[in-house]
């Protein structure tokens, strides 16, 4: 009897195929128990035992032809997998050892318990960069170099393109929005969306941030009020994704999506589970996903169709999205005049020349593609910036006598942008947490073209050669571990895995390669795909910050396993506590009197 095949992600009492009814048998494989709802006797799927329904000779015909089949492309995918390892030129990198061919390191990475866990520990075995295997025995390259980074991301323009299976899961997401778009059509969106955020108008978003911060601050008053100990333990993650899903609604498209005042808001709701199925993903769906690359369009296009939960999710969720997209654009265009980003873009867009105007349909993609990129990113930059503060009262302290003391010079009107930029522990503080916590942890890229790296800091080849450039070869795929830059010891200090905000007021820019577009940090990426909102975020980021510290102190709750928190590598990293299906943080929240 074959051994039972681990299918994740499929509902314990049904299957959409086919009336299948599954149940667990042991340690996470699945069992058939039934057919079109007809009694079996139990046996592990695909396995030929299936005699109670099946007549026996067609049970070992089907069974000898999947083994012949499997047996085949078995041998196809190793000798085609083999023929490029022979093409790599990364074998002479050292590297981890991978367990299994099909799959490579991947697990390691993909499915740790702790972001970054597994590239720290490589980092520091092999150095800025290092080999790793993908699946079916394929070397991509990992790096946390800031030159190579930099030689990725600013120097080298369109070479460097995101890889497909990368691009197509955020096609599922945005449609056609800038996100997931290459070479001249990228190029065309960039130009018409980078008209919406200047700096100009940007500045002019901040009351809006305040007004909306403050509309948090006093929820939360509220739910401090009513609690007996005025101490209650908040999932501080929750409230800060609507508030930022808010604050996106009225300064993207002037729409309010009400999320602050009612959790059961539809939107709100869809973004709360939009990535838990990938909680369940394992190693079936890392081989399945690197096969994408070999797809053509048509065909990748058709995969959101796949009856996987995951996929459905998806599919409702864009379809729900354009509809508000398609509301949101109609009201602008009748408007006219709005200050929002989608009112400046569509301006931006009718002076664009016909030939390279967005159509109707890039332009209510660009909505879901805000609404993904300047919503979550923000909210869970923020709230690894209060566990921090939580875990360092001291540094809490410090801020809230900064914060205090311009509150005293200003008197009661809002911070401007010069105030809150001038709160430097506060600011030092903020981009403290972000290099140790950057929630886009890693992005992937492949190479277009035969090409040769350079490093910063040299390292030592599997035969002993220092070596200061990689050559690689045109369709390496290059992980770029943003995790593990933001943790590189030449580039942060031999104390780069601790707190120490201090540290934004020590560095030697001078001897720091310059790199992403905000203090060093490689958060929003940089060059041609670099974030567009960075600027939003960081005012926004800033502005909640300076109202939520000035009025609640953050501490953690008593630690015990359940509210211990990880650092879930999910699509964005997401903290979590074991057993949860939501990001979870929970902190305690006190009323500064
Ligand atoms: C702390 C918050 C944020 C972080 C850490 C962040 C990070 C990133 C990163 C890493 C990328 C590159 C993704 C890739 O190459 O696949 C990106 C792209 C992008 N971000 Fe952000 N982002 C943040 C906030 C925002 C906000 C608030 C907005 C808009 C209001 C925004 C809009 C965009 C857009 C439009 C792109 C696509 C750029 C392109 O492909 O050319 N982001 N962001």
């Amino acid at each position: 009897m074959s051994p039972p095949v681990i299918i994740r992600g499929l509902d314990i009492e049904s299957s959409p195929q086919g009336g299948y009814t599954f149940i667990r048998a042991s340690k996470g494989s699945y069992s058939v128990v039934a057919v079109n709802n007809a009694q079996l006797s139990e046996f592990p799927l695909f396995c030929s035992s299936a005699q109670a329904s099946f007549p026996i000779n067609m049970a070992v015909t089907s069974a000898s032809l999947l083994f012949l089949s499997t047996l085949i492309s078995s041998l196809l995918l190793w000798v085609f997998a083999l023929s490029r390892r022979g093409k790599s030129i990364l074998h002479d990198l050292r590297g981890p050892e991978s367990k299994s061919f099909w799959l490579g390191n991947q697990p390691e990475y993909m499915f740790q318990k702790g972001t970054g866990e597994s590239e720290f520990k490589w980092m520091g075995a092999y150095g800025s960069a290092w080999r790793v295997r993908g699946c079916m025995g394929e070397d991509r390259l990992m790096v946390a170099d800031p030159k190579a980074l930099q030689y990725i991301l600013h120097a080298s323009g369109h070479d460097f393109p995101k890889t497909p299976d990368v691009s197509h899961t955020i096609r599922m997401l945005i449609g056609d929005g800038i996100g997931c778009t290459e070479g001249e059509i990228h190029r065309r969106q960039r130009k018409v969306m980078a008209a919406a955020f200047s700096v100009p108008h940007l500045k002019a978003f901040l009351i809006q941030f305040q007004f909306t911060a403050s509309k948090l601050a006093q929820k939360w008053k509220d739910e401090i009020a009513t609690d007996p100990n005025q101490e209650p333990l908040l999932n501080v993650s929750e409230w800060l994704s609507r508030t930022t899903l808010d604050i996106i609604g009225e300064a993207g498209f002037d729409f309010d999506f009400g999320a602050l005042d009612n959790s059961h808001n539809p939107v709100t709701r869809m973004y709360d589970s939009l990535f838990v199925d990938s909680l369940y993903h394992g190693p079936l769906d890392a081989l399945f996903e690197s096969f994408w690359r070999y797809l053509p369009k048509p065909i990748l296009n058709l995969l959101v169709y796949l009856p996987r939960r995951e996929y459905r999710r998806f599919r409702n969720y864009l379809g729900s999205i354009r509809e508000v997209a398609r509301g949101i654009v109609r009201k602008s265009i009748v408007k006219g005049d709005g200050r929002d980003i989608m009112s400046v873009l569509l301006r931006a867009n009718d002076s664009e020349d016909p030939r390279t105007k967005l159509s109707d349909n890039e332009v209510v993609d660009q909505i879901s593609t805000l609404l993904l990129a300047g919503h979550d990113t923000s909210a869970n930059s923020l709230t690894w910036f209060f566990w921090e503060l939580a875990k360092h009262p001291e540094s809490a302290r410090a801020i809230h006598e900064e914060i205090a003391a311009v509150r005293a010079r200003i008197g009661s009107r809002d911070f401007s942008i010069s105030d809150l930029e001038g709160m430097s522990t506060m600011v030092a503080a903020l981009k403290e947490s972000m290099r140790l916590h950057p929630i886009v942890w890693q992005l992937s890229r492949v190479a277009a073209n035969n090409d040769v790296i350079p490093l910063a800091f040299p390292i030592i080849t599997k035969s002993g050669k220092q070596i200061s450039a990689i050559p690689i070869c045109k369709g390496t795929h290059i992980d770029m571990s943003f995790c593990s830059y933001s943790r590189l010891p030449e580039v942060w200090g031999e104390d780069a895995d601790k707190w120490n905000p201090e540290r934004f007021h020590q560095l030697d820019k001078e001897k720091q390669i310059s790199l992403g577009l905000y203090a060093n940090l490689i958060n929003f990426s940089g060059g041609i795909r670099g974030c567009l909102g960075w600027r939003f975020a960081i005012i926004e980021m800033q502005a909640i910050a300076a109202a939520l510290l000035e009025n609640f102190e953050f501490s953690l709750p008593p630690q015990t396993p359940e509210t211990q928190i990880t650092r879930k590598p999910l699509r964005l990293m997401v903290p979590m506590v074991e057993g949860s299906f939501y990001p979870w943080m929970g902190l305690k929240v006190r009323y500064l009197e």
